[in-house]
């Protein structure tokens, strides 16, 4: 169930795990580039998940084709401009939207810079012609190493202004928070905040770390947080967001079945958790479907998805204004 006296948020969207399949067949063509398919119906099965992947990085795979058309600065602002639209098309009210600039970069050899500065003008003119309110995030893709996270946080650094928050993405298993503390130092200090994929491919351990070494003040995902009692109490305690996406947790097979995801608990236990999109082209979802859908699924009851509506507006990277002034766009909305 959907509150429409509540706006409706997408804390944790991945605009780089967003790229229209139509938008990678007309950039491909553009860049003369080889794709595994000339058509929609053949390039899907490589775009989007159908059905569950193994593990984690089988999903991340499906994001690749996505960034190997990014064949220049245009190309990176249009895939940013044409995700407000989507926000628009998909009934959001506000979005945090997510980009790992080195990952956008990488096929054609762009400078991450190049990359950052081009997203911030597709979404700067896309928020102005779709009337939507959006921050972004820059990531670090852990999977590419310390020393390629140095060179993404350098880029989004230079634009740290127009940013709100930076995140760890990627291999979690492969490369634990340990080796990004001092990139997470430099993030507390340019005064952003810190939002870190945790609990997804590696345990409860990893979420500590995320929020005692990295300074987290929200974490992606959370699952394996619910191994470790004291850990949600703490989460409680300290009002420590989990952006929970509950489509991607299947896809990955994080979880095995929705009825095993910890959201419940996370709930019962007064956690701030919020539903989520994460990659919706790979997944073939939009936000509505999580709450209309996934999370009766995942056996929430009404109030329990209004609750999830109403923590996403309390996590929200916002001003207390902004807050209010989201109340108010949809207040008395049919
Ligand atoms: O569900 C996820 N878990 C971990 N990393 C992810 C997920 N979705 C996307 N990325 C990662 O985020 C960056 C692009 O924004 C890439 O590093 C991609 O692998
Ligand atoms: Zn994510």
């Amino acid at each position: 169930m959907i509150d429409t006296n509540l706006p409706l948020l997408d804390l944790h969207r991945h605009l780089d795990g967003n790229i229209r399949p139509s938008t990678i067949l007309a950039l491909g063509r553009d860049f003369n580039l080889p794709l595994p398919a000339d058509n929609l119906d053949g390039l899907l099965p490589h775009v989007q998940v159908q059905g569950n992947t193994p593990d984690l990085l089988s999903f991340l795979a499906r994001l690749d084709w996505g960034v190997r058309v990014l064949g220049n600065y245009d190309a990176c602002r249009r895939v940013a401009y044409e995700n407000v639209e989507d926000l628009q098309r998909a009934g959001i009210d506000y979005a945090e939207l997510r980009f790992s600039p080195g990952y956008m970069a990488m096929s054609h050899r762009l400078e991450p810079e190049g990359v950052v500065e081009a997203v911030i003008d597709g979404i700067t003119a896309g928020s102005r012609d779709f009337g939507i309110p959006v921050k972004l995030i820059g990531i670090m893709s852990r999977t590419f190493g310390q020393a390629a996270c140095t060179r993404e946080l350098d880029a989004c650094l230079a634009h740290a202004g127009k940013l709100v928050a930076m995140d760890l993405a990627g291999d979690e298993a492969g490369f634990p928070g340990e080796l990004f503390t001092e990139h997470f130092r430099r993030v507390r200090e340019a005064g952003l905040q810190a939002t870190v994929h945790a609990g997804e491919a590696a345990g409860s351990a990893s979420v500590w770390q995320a929020v005692h070494d990295l300074g987290a003040t929200r974490i992606g995902h959370g699952v394996r947080a619910v191994e470790d009692e004291s850990l949600l109490n703490y989460l409680a305690e300290h009002q420590i967001g989990i952006e929970s996406c509950l489509t991607s947790n299947l896809q990955t097979s994080t979880v095995s079945d929705l009825a095993h995801h910890p959201i419940h608990r996370f709930l019962e236990q007064g956690i701030r958790v919020c539903l989520n999109t994460d990659d919706p082209a790979v997944e073939g979802i939009e936000l509505r479907h999580e709450y209309m859908e996934t999370a009766v699924r995942a056996g929430l009851s009404p109030q329990q998805t209004r609750q999830c509506q109403e923590n996403a507006l309390n996590m929200a990277f916002i001003s207390p204004e902004e807050r209010t002034a989201l109340l108010l766009t949809c207040a008395g909305r049919e």
